[in-house]
């Protein structure tokens, strides 16, 4: 083409560098080293470095601009794509808080999708740099998802090695670890990447699977000027062990009206529910049964189920997330959990650090968290609030107290503390055994609160909940309940 410019090469290396920004993990080292350099300063913060790198790419983009350059149907081949990229990363720059409104607005909103009054700007700006009208819905739509998974990811905090490397681990699995590849042809393929999240108990693994689950792609249906689906509807979490058997089948697959006594309607499980790009979040695999696990297997190999007592074949477009306290390892050496169904499931395995981990590793990890949740508690923080609070939580616990319930327990001793002014932690824990005597001889405890003492040790000597079961002869979900009470 005769009218066919080229970059300069300070120009092409400028933008090469923010292509490597544009498609770098945002909770990597990488990312922070390369918004050094597009901003040319040290030393600062994270923020102060984004902002600086943010400006200097809007600056050159008007300098092109400016020269009438900044057309991409002026450039071909690699310089088009450098171009491409700046041009990206510059408008998604722009419309970031309008984005970061629409999310809150969305969240407060619920499933219906809100309207996106910045749409028809941001889509004319893109068309106007020479994209075309599909490209620039795609971009629209994938703007949204990166600033999304942003914003969910970022909730899990925490500076300790362990939480940094979990929420890179939850960015790649939106996006995978190469963006780029994401962007062009994985966005609308990625239904077979299933997710298994490990960690104990109160860890933050549902978190962690809303994150990716809230994060998954949403076209924009430019007629209407929405997202095809607000993201509420995109994941849907179910807990398997709050079922019995009988009922769990009925929860994931569906049933027909009379399909069994009881079955008075239609009723349509969660497979149903999903909608395409959306997320189903399966809590507990641990605990399903082998029969269940064969059926779910089937799901994801064919991608179809059929409702309990139909015949009729439906197809499921979503993307199971899965998640388990309990020792995989374990069951599957026993038998209890299915190799193939682990290996159908096993895409990605995401370890969720224990409380105990990140404050091993970074002191500051339990302020961090106690901000977080005070925040969410009381819904704004008085000044020196956090550390009064740690204060008094630290001084009621032994230094190595091992927090065994996880951040779901430091937020339920922060109400302690906001309650009755202390915490003296979970009798259950290892080391601060209660006295199941003492607790009779004061005559001032509840059956179940003995119960749930009485299971607690039994769990601590022998370690599985089956085996407290066949002890106390109780139901292991009843065990259970009142282990993790
Ligand atoms: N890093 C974190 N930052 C902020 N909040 C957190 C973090 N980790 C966990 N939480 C909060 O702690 C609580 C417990 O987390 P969650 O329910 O996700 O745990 P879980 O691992 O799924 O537990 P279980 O195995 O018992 O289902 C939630 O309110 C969650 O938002």
């Amino acid at each position: 083409m005769s009218n066919c410019l080229s970059l300069t090469v300070e120009d092409r290396q400028f933008f090469q560098l923010v292509s490597q920004a544009a498609f770098s993990n945002p909770f990597s080292d990488e990312r922070d080293e390369l918004d050094r350099l597009l901003a040319g300063i040290t030393g600062a913060s994270k923020e102060t470095l984004l902002l600086a790198a943010v400006e200097s790419v809007r600056e050159r983009v008007g300098h092109l601009q400016a020269g009438g350059r900044a057309s991409l149907s002026l450039y071909r081949g690699e310089d088009r794509r450098c171009l491409e990229l700046g041009l990206l990363f510059e408008q998604f720059h722009v419309y970031l808080s309008a984005f970061d409104e629409l999310i809150q607005q969305q969240a407060d909103a619920g499933d219906e999708p809100c309207a996106v009054p910045f749409s028809a700007e941001l889509l004319t700006r893109l068309r106007e740099y020479g994209f075309k009208a599909q490209e620039a819905r795609h971009y629209l739509a994938f703007f949204y998802q990166l600033r999304r998974a942003f914003f969910f990811i970022d909730k899990l905090v925490g500076q300790s090695p362990s939480m940094r490397r979990l929420r890179c681990a939850l960015w790649n699995n939106v996006f995978t670890h190469d963006i780029q590849r994401y962007e062009v042809s994985l966005w609308n393929r990625m239904e077979d990447f299933s997710t298994l999240l490990l960690g104990e108990t109160g860890t933050g693994k549902g978190a962690a699977a809303a994150a990716i689950g809230r994060s998954g792609y949403i076209p924009f249906d430019e007629k209407r000027g929405r997202f095809a689906e607000s993201f509420t509807r995109n994941y849907i979490s179910i807990n398997l062990s709050q079922f019995p058997e009988s009922l769990i089948e009925s929860e994931l697959f569906g049933h027909k009206k009379g399909a069994f006594t009881g079955a008075v309607d239609q009723h349509h499980g969660v497979l149903a529910r999903c909608v395409p790009h959306g997320a189903i979040f399966l809590d507990e695999i641990g605990d399903v049964s082998v029969p269940v696990q064969i059926k779910l297997l089937k799901v994801l190999q064919e991608r179809t189920f059929s409702p309990v007592g139909s015949h009729e074949l439906k197809t499921f477009r979503g993307r199971i997330i899965a998640a388990t306290n309990r020792s995989l390892t374990e069951l599957r050496r026993d038998g209890d959990f299915r190799d193939d169904f682990y290996y159908r499931l096993c895409s990605d395995v995401i370890e969720v650090p224990t409380l105990r981990q990140q404050m091993a590793e970074d002191e500051k990890s339990l302020d961090l968290l106690l901000e977080q949740l005070l925040l969410r508690i009381l819904g704004r923080v008085e000044p020196g609030q956090v550390s009064d609070v740690g204060q008094t939580l630290r001084q009621g616990l032994p230094a190595d107290y091992p927090w065994p319930g996880n951040v779901r327990e430091l937020e339920q001793s922060l109400r302690r503390v906001l309650l009755n002014g202390h915490y003296a932690g979970d009798p259950a824990a290892a080391g601060r055994e209660v006295n199941l005597h003492d607790m009779v001889d004061t005559g001032e405890f509840s059956a179940q609160e003995l119960l749930t003492q009485y299971c607690c040790q039994l769990y601590r000597r022998f370690g599985t909940y089956e085996e407290v079961a066949r002890r106390a002869r109780l139901d292991r979900r009843t065990v259970k309940k009142y282990i993790q009470s």
